[in-house]
């Protein structure tokens, strides 16, 4: 006999690891299963993924999250799916195989196709349409690289065989009935509003696939997935995947939907998660605001019938990743968790300034070429004050997209940031997010639930499949862990700003 649904499967497929969780209603956590995602790095600024492992991961940990949960995930009664975004993954429809590994978000190889792009002048038009720019982190260009490598692949894809698709579409139309050939003919292809703004190729104003693009870049549509609202009933799980058939109820691209889980679904609402990278992304409701100082215009997670939704983004490369560099690169620590007390162990960051442009600088910079370059070491300096401004370095880089924030939002009539919402791992050091306060000179908010990211799909999950009344329902489970409020008088943050910004300008110039 089964149960009333009391509970939601979310899937957090993420850069570093794929994740399952099963939340209550309430947005408790009831059971977690993870896997390490390996990362494989061919060439230099090349990072790619195993599609098929991506697939197997995730699979196995929803299985093993469903077998911890209370009456072994009876009462589950959706799934929701946040993904790392802009990952390409090409796939044929007969067989399920993907072409080729996955192409990573963080991957460069397409910097020469973004220069020819731009030298066409086509920058304007994609910025107007898309709300991006030509950089190699999105997948239009990564799409086309593997159209343009892989013989006769482009041939295929105008007859209708191949399908493209982020990471979302990949495990949508695996849970769907792909991953087995008696199933395949009904897997669903489709991704949700905020993935496929990623894609350098759909138009956020009119909402649909742009054929001005797909020409510039030469990409067949038969290839592409139909698009949803992020909280939409997209399909239902293949017989026999998992130990009931379940309504897969919501995408989302793991910043929109780390944005919902904090309930960050109305204007002048902002949010920064400290993962691998950064990424802070103020809600502007129903306004696609054009950004001035270098942040992207994207679509925010949305519900089924509801008008379109945009927020403003600033995306950081290396956040959280310049401390797994201090652990894997320097074996400065042995745990993550380790950089909070070395960095104490000194006052300051003693003048040293650490600029972690492993893979060039993103927003507001947004220079490819720039490289990691630590200034201010003298014969005083120690692994502590480099950890130290490790740390520093992580919210210097999350101010710098505030600050580019708010100089768009108040040329547009608006009011500043008041106060931001953190979360992913990172968050979870105090020294961090009081210097980001202390930076910022507004409250920074931590909440109870750190995993906004797989909360916000359960959330948009379970709206769609008739879980919650509405989003005030959602609105009200959200809960403050701490506050910290800033206690640096402006002048002096203002003076840490200037010397972050002097070592970027060398970052630039190495
Ligand atoms: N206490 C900590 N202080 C600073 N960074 C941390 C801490 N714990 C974990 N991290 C960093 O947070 C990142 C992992 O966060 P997570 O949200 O799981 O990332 P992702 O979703 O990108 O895989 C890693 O880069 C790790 O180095
Ligand atoms: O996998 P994460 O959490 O580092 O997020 C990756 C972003 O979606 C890339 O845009």
């Amino acid at each position: 006999m089964s149960i009333a649904p009391n509970s939601i499967l979310a899937l957090d497929q993420g850069t570093s690891s794929s994740r399952a969780i099963v939340f209550g209603t309430s947005g408790r956590i009831e059971a977690l299963a993870q896997r390490e995602l390996p990362q494989s790095y061919p060439r230099p600024g090349w990072v790619e993924h195993d599609p098929r492992r991506i697939w197997a991961d995730q699979i196995a940990t929803a299985r093993a999250a469903l077998a911890k949960a209370s009456a072994g995930g009876d009462g589950v009664g959706a799934v929701g799916i946040a993904n790392q975004r802009e990952t390409t993954v090409l796939w044929d429809r007969a067989t399920g195989e993907p072409l080729h590994p996955a192409i990573v978000w963080q991957d460069r190889r397409t910097a020469d196709i973004c220069a020819a792009l731009r030298a066409q002048g086509l920058e304007a038009e994609v910025r107007a349409r898309t709300g991006l720019l030509l950089d190699p982190y999105f997948s239009g260009t990564k799409l086309k690289w593997l159209l343009d490598q892989l013989p006769g692949s482009r041939q295929r894809a105008a007859r209708g065989e191949l399908a493209f698709g982020t990471v979302d579409s990949w495990l949508l139309w695996m849970l769907s009935g792909g991953a087995d050939a008696s199933t395949r003919a009904q897997a669903v292809h489709a991704t949700d509003v905020g993935n496929a703004s990623r894609t350098l190729l759909w138009n956020i104003h009119s909402q649909a696939w742009d054929e001005t693009l797909l020409r510039a870049l030469d990409i067949p549509p038969a290839l592409l997935p139909r698009v949803h609202a992020s909280s939409h009933v997209y399909a239902h799980t293949a017989p026999g995947l998992l130990p009931r058939i379940l309504p897969i109820g919501a995408l989302a691209g793991d910043q929109q939907a780390a944005m919902f889980g904090q309930a960050c679904f109305r204007p002048g609402l902002a949010k920064n998660t400290y993962g691998t990278g950064c990424f802070l992304l103020l809600h502007t409701g129903g306004a696609a605001q054009a950004s001035h100082s270098g942040l992207l215009t994207t679509a925010a997670a949305r519900l089924d019938g509801q008008a379109p939704q945009y927020a403003l983004e600033g995306s950081v490369f290396v956040g959280g990743a310049v401390v797994q560099w201090l652990r894997d690169g320097l074996h400065a620590i042995a745990a993550s968790g380790e950089v909070e007390g070395l960095a104490q162990s000194v006052p300051d960051a003693g003048g040293v300034v650490f600029v972690p442009a492993f893979t060039g600088l993103g927003a507001p910079y947004w220079r490819a070429d720039a490289t990691g370059t630590i200034t201010g070491l003298t014969r005083g300096s120690t692994m502590a004050h480099v950890a130290r401004a490790a740390l520093e370095s992580i919210a210097f880089q999350s101010a710098a997209l505030l600050q580019a924030m708010n100089r768009d939002v108040q040329a547009a009539g608006g009011q500043p940031v008041a106060e931001l919402r953190v979360d992913g791992g990172a968050s979870a050091n105090d020294l961090l997010m009081q210097f980001q306060a202390d930076l910022l000179g507004i409250p920074v908010v931590r909440p109870q639930v750190l995993e906004t990211t797989a909360l916000g799909a359960a959330y948009l999950a379970g709206l769609s499949c008739g879980m919650y009344a509405g989003l005030d329902a959602v609105e009200s489970l959200w809960a403050a862990q701490r506050r910290f409020e800033p206690a640096l008088a402006p002048a002096q943050a203002q003076a840490r700003m200037q010397e972050w910004e002097h070592a970027v300008r060398k970052a630039l110039a190495a």
